[in-house]
């Protein structure tokens, strides 16, 4: 018998505070491209390069991220990141997420702004053996890979000109973000008043923390 062909699993990292199309293009579009079994959404729990901003509470930002993917069967979400003490680094994720699924090779999805800032990442040369690395195209950055073309692969995208940054903005302002984020998201920002105050405190009813969804909840009948 042939042995079994290993998983090809996406890794998509994010704040995700809120997460918006321009992530789910991306994760979708690496999967095409690299023929991808599967993509886990990993919140951050502490993201340490944010540490100069209020970031949302990482239950909203983890259930916002269930609900932009919930439809689609071969996206997930993984709790690695914001269930583990202490600041969030990509080292550590890819360990953690190695650890569950031995028998999957890893691929890294990452935008070009933070693909920009990856040499600033904790423990970088470690990095590459871990995963190999997407880094695909957003607009008003430039895609690099630091000549690093065995580690590192570069795509081009469909160009989103959307950031949480501008999604935050437009909920303080009073401005719809609609089709920026899945319905369902926009939903949740109204339900929990999130962004109202700009400082991601909740105003409405207070979200305990949520383990129906995990990692080990693999999409294995995905596309019979
Ligand atoms: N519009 C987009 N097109 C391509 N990649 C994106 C886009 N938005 C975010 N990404 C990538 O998704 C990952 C997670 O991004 P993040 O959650 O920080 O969103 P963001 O929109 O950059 O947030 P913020 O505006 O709060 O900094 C990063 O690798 C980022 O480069
Ligand atoms: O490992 C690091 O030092 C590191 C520094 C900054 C960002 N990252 C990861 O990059 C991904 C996108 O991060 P962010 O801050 O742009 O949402 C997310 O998975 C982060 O954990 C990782």
């Amino acid at each position: 018998m042939p042995p079994a062909r290993r998983t090809r699993l996406g890794i998509m990292g994010g704040t995700f505070d809120p997460i918006h199309h321009g992530h789910l293009v991306a994760a979708s579009e690496a999967a095409a491209e690299f023929d991808l079994d599967e993509v886990v959404f990993v919140p951050t729990g502490q993201p340490w390069q944010k540490s100069d901003r209020e970031v949302s509470p990482a239950e909203h930002r983890y259930l916002m991220t269930v609900i932009a993917t919930a439809a689609n069967p071969r996206f997930s979400v993984s709790r690695v990141d914001i269930d583990r003490p202490g600041q969030t680094y990509t080292a550590d994720t890819l360990d953690d997420i190695q650890e569950l699924r031995p028998d999957a090779d890893l691929f890294f999805i990452t935008g070009a702004d933070a693909m920009e800032q990856i040499m600033t990442w904790k423990n970088v040369e470690h990095l590459w053996g871990k995963a190999h690395f997407v880094g695909v195209s957003r607009p008003g950055h430039e895609l690099t890979d630091f000549g690093l073309s065995e580690e590192v692969s570069l795509m081009q995208i469909p160009a989103m000109a959307i950031s949480s940054t501008d999604c935050r903005e437009r909920v303080a302002q009073g401005k719809p973000v609609w089709y920026l984020v899945p319905d369902g998201v926009v939903q949740y920002i109204g339900k929990y008043g999130l962004y109202l105050d700009h400082s991601g405190n909740m105003q409405r009813p207070t979200v305990e923390r949520h383990t129906t969804v995990s990692l080990n909840n693999r999409p294995e009948e995905a596309d019979e």
